[in-house]
C-alpha cells in the first residue's frame, strides 16, 4: 500500500518507527512532514497527510503527535478523511471494519513502539464490511456537504 505519514515534533520519534516498520513490510511511504523535532504545530501535518489520502494519492495514511488526539481534529477537517485515535489494537480493526476509516492516528505520549506497531498491523489488516455500515459512512459525506441530518 501507498501510506501517508505526518507528525508533529512530539510524534516524530514515534513516526520514524513506524515509518521504518511500514517500509520493512513493503509498504511505500508518503511522509508530510515534519522533518524534525523542532516544535511546530500538528494541524499542518495533520492536514497534509490527510489530503495525501483523499486526493487518491495514498491509500491510507498513519499520523502521530503527542495524544494522537490535535493532529486526528486536523485530518478530519479534511473532507473524505475519515481518521481514528487509536490505544490498542482492537480499536483500529473496527475502525476499518464498521467505519471504513482511512486515516489512523496515535500519540507518542500514549503508546510504545511494539503497540504502535500492532495497532498498525490491525488497521491494515482489516477491511471494511460495507453492507449496514455503507449507508452509514455515506452520511458523513452527506454532513461534510453542509447537510443537517
Ligand atoms: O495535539 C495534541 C494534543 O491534542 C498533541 O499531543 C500535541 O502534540 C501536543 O499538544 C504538543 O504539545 P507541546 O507541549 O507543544 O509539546
Amino acid at each position: 500500500m501507498k501510506i501517508a505519514m505526518g507528525a508533529d515534533h512530539a510524534g516524530f520519534n514515534l513516526r520514524n518507527e513506524v515509518k521504518a516498520y511500514l517500509a520493512e513490510l513493503g509498504h511505500e511511504v508518503i511522509d508530510a512532514g515534519t522533518d524534525s523535532a523542532e516544535r511546530t504545530d500538528y494541524p499542518i501535518w495533520g492536514a497534509r497527510a490527510a489530503h495525501l489520502v483523499t486526493s487518491g494519492e495514498c491509500d491510507a495514511g498513519v499520523i502521530v503527535c503527542g495524544s494522537g488526539i490535535g493532529i486526528s481534529i486536523a485530518a478530519n477537517k479534511v473532507p473524505g478523511a475519515r481518521c481514528v485515535v487509536c490505544t490498542e489494537p482492537f480499536s483500529a480493526e473496527m475502525a476499518r471494519r464498521h467505519n471504513n476509516a482511512n486515516m489512523l492516528a496515535m500519540g507518542e505520549r500514549f503508546v510504545g513502539v511494539d503497540m504502535a506497531k500492532a495497532i498498525v498491523d490491525a488497521f491494515l489488516a482489516a477491511e471494511f464490511e460495507g453492507g449496514r455500515h455503507a449507508g452509514r459512512v455515506d452520511l458523513f459525506g452527506r454532513i461534510e456537504q453542509g447537510e443537517q441530518l
